[in-house]
């Protein structure tokens, strides 16, 4: 998919010089960013409320047009590809999937650190020793 992704975004890169009157993607780079991100949002609505909707192949039609409005906006903001798929690796070694990391840094280390380990467990006590230590 990656490749995809990378032949369209040196497509887009081509377009973008291209006169708007027949090009898509040079209409939307004259109208700039907030064009671009409305168009986003909008092929990222139609992809929810589809597969809300169950339609898996309008899903698969409106996923591609919203992988397209990325790419624009990517190079509208000097993101390339790989700088993605280089965040998406680093996600990964972290983490072994790449996934968003958690935003507290005390849920990143997959050991608990000697500090907290060391603790005595808390468990709940029984109702007439809890009573008594009162
Ligand atoms: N991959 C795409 C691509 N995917 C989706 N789209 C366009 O994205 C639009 C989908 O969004 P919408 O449903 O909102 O379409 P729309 O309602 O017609 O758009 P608006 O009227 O709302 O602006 C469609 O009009 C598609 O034409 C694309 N337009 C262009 N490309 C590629 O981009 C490159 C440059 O093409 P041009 O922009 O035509 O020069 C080429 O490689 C093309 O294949």
């Amino acid at each position: 998919m990656s490749d995809s992704l990378e032949r369209l975004y040196l497509a887009v890169l081509a377009a973008r010089d291209l006169d708007p009157a027949t090009s898509r993607t040079a209409r939307l780079f004259q109208r700039g960013p907030s064009k671009m991100a409305k168009k986003l949002a909008e092929e990222a609505i139609e992809v929810v409320i589809d597969a809300v909707n169950g339609d898996s192949e309008a899903v698969v039609r409106e996923s591609a047009d919203l992988l397209y409005n990325l790419t624009v906006l990517w190079a509208s903001a000097g993101v390339r590809p790989e700088d993605v798929w280089r965040e998406m690796s680093r996600r990964e070694d972290m983490l072994g999937i790449a996934e968003k990391l958690p935003k507290s840094p005390m849920k990143l280390p997959k050991v608990a650190s000697p500090r907290i380990s060391a603790r005595r467990p808390i468990v709940a006590l029984e109702g007439r020793a809890a009573r008594k230590r009162h």
